[in-house]
């Protein structure tokens, strides 16, 4: 009888595949985007012939962390997920030290544990999702939805990384660029919703620039993301100028005492992604109602059952629910999908980097926009299929990049010695 029969399927190995895919040069508050992003791949296999995917970060000190954990973890039962988040934190507790995974270039004192346990834990239901023959969204309480929206996610970028051929999407650089930018996006994926990267520019062209987004796509919310570049007086007069205009502004000034100051005069709800970032975040920023909604991002909650605790906290503090998405894979879409299936009360159109990307580590056909969202995969586990060529070509790119870390400030200064990342800095 197999492991499978007797309904116990326990951890054999993990394999862990540091992959690099080309990113286009997207500007934001801290810099630009360097010629690759980094994620790694998480096969974990089980005794009985079961391999679940999760997807990750690369950067070196995360990378050594994941590391460490797959050492501990070989004949964990796949259905002790508490177990995996207790042995996760024995771990980084052991290693000592917080931060260090340039998780986004910005500010953040997410959880190291949470974003440690996050990959195994979606590879983990991954497995069960397959050993039940379930989807994952089934895993999870059920898809309340059987699409599920995103947002079409713009970016002040330069023509071409310096040195190579301008890539297919151009520059975008002022008002004009970025509504031919949009125009592009929604036209290829038809997506209902608009978010700008802001934090570029000085405040007064972004706000031109969401104001010719306005009359082109008079019906789609729109979003505006500086991250944390604005002072608060700035990020007040930018949120009264634009009255009417935002479904949100996400993180224009930095901190909980700030945001809490901004909410307190601006028109529109407050997002972020940068200033609640942990559970233990919650609180403080609940006691001075710094935001009205948070993003989640299962990366760094902790994974996809955490982050079903966060949508529970957020509808009980009647917070409202996004979800935040850095430059990703396949597998990870799949996760955010499943998860966001399953979330009652996520009723914005969700974050996704995906239309930046051009290369993948899954076999293409199952994650496909229409109208702007992705159908919820109702094959068992998560659905996708890892393509292990694509994963080879991805891993050798990760070895010949030289790129161990992200650093879009680094990057800056190769072209503009001078940069420095200013927060706020208008
Ligand atoms: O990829 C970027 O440049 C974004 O700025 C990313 O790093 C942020 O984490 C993110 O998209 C956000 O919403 O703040
Ligand atoms: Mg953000």
């Amino acid at each position: 009888m197999s492991a499978t029969d007797t309904g116990q399927l326990r951890i054999s190995a993990v394999t862990l595949t540091p992959v690099a895919f080309r990113d286009p040069p997207l500007l934001n508050s801290v810099g630009v985007h360097e010629p690759y992003a980094l994620r790694t791949v998480v096969e974990v296999h089980t005794d009985g012939g079961l391999t679940g995917l999760g997807e990750t970060y690369a950067d070196a000190r995360h990378l050594d962390r994941l590391r460490a954990v797959a050492e501990r973890i070989t004949g964990l039962d796949v259905y002790a997920t508490e177990e995996l988040h207790r042995r996760v934190g024995e771990v980084i507790a052991r290693l000592g030290g917080v931060g260090g995974t340039g998780l986004t270039g910005m500010v953040t004192s997410s959880s190291t544990v949470d974003r440690v346990h996050s990959p195994f834990e979606v590879a983990l239901l991954d497995i069960q999702g397959q050993a039940c023959g379930r989807p994952v969204s089934d895993l999870l309480g059920g898809a309340v939805r059987d699409t599920v929206p995103f947002s079409a996610y713009l970016f002040y970028k330069w023509a071409a990384h310096p040195g190579a051929e301008p890539d297919a999407w151009g520059a975008a650089l002022d008002p004009e660029g970025i509504v031919a930018q949009a125009r592009r996006m929604v036209g290829t994926y038809g997506f209902t919703a608009i978010k700008l990267k802001g934090g570029v520019l000085p405040p007064e062209e972004e706000i031109e620039a969401i104001r010719a987004l306005r009359a082109e796509f008079p019906g789609h919310p729109l979003r505006l993301d500086p991250n944390a570049a604005w002072t608060v007086p700035t990020s007040i007069e930018v949120g009264r100028a634009l009255d009417g205009v935002l479904e949100y502004l996400e993180d224009p000034t930095p901190g909980i005492e700030g945001m809490a100051a901004v909410a307190r005069e601006v028109p529109m709800p407050l997002a972020t992604n940068m200033c609640v970032v942990a559970f233990d975040e919650l609180h403080p920023s609940v006691a001075v109602n710094a935001v009205q909604v948070i993003l989640s991002d299962h990366h760094y909650w902790g994974g996809l059952r955490r982050s079903k605790l966060l949508s529970g906290i957020c509808d009980t503090f009647g917070m409202g629910l996004s979800m935040h998405s850095n430059s990703h894979l396949g597998i990870s879409l799949a996760a955010m999908t499943h998860l966001a299936a399953a979330t009652p009360n996520l009723t914005y159109a969700c974050d996704t980097h995906w239309p930046w990307k051009t290369e993948d580590v899954i076999e293409p056909g199952v994650l496909t926009f229409k109208d702007g969202s992705v159908a919820v995969p109702t094959a068992p586990g998560l659905g996708v299929t890892l393509d292990r060529d694509a994963l080879g070509t991805l891993h050798e790119q990760y070895l010949s990049s030289g790129l161990r870390n992200r650093d879009d400030t680094g990057y800056m200064r190769t072209v503009h010695p001078t940069y420095r990342a200013t927060i706020p800095r208008w």
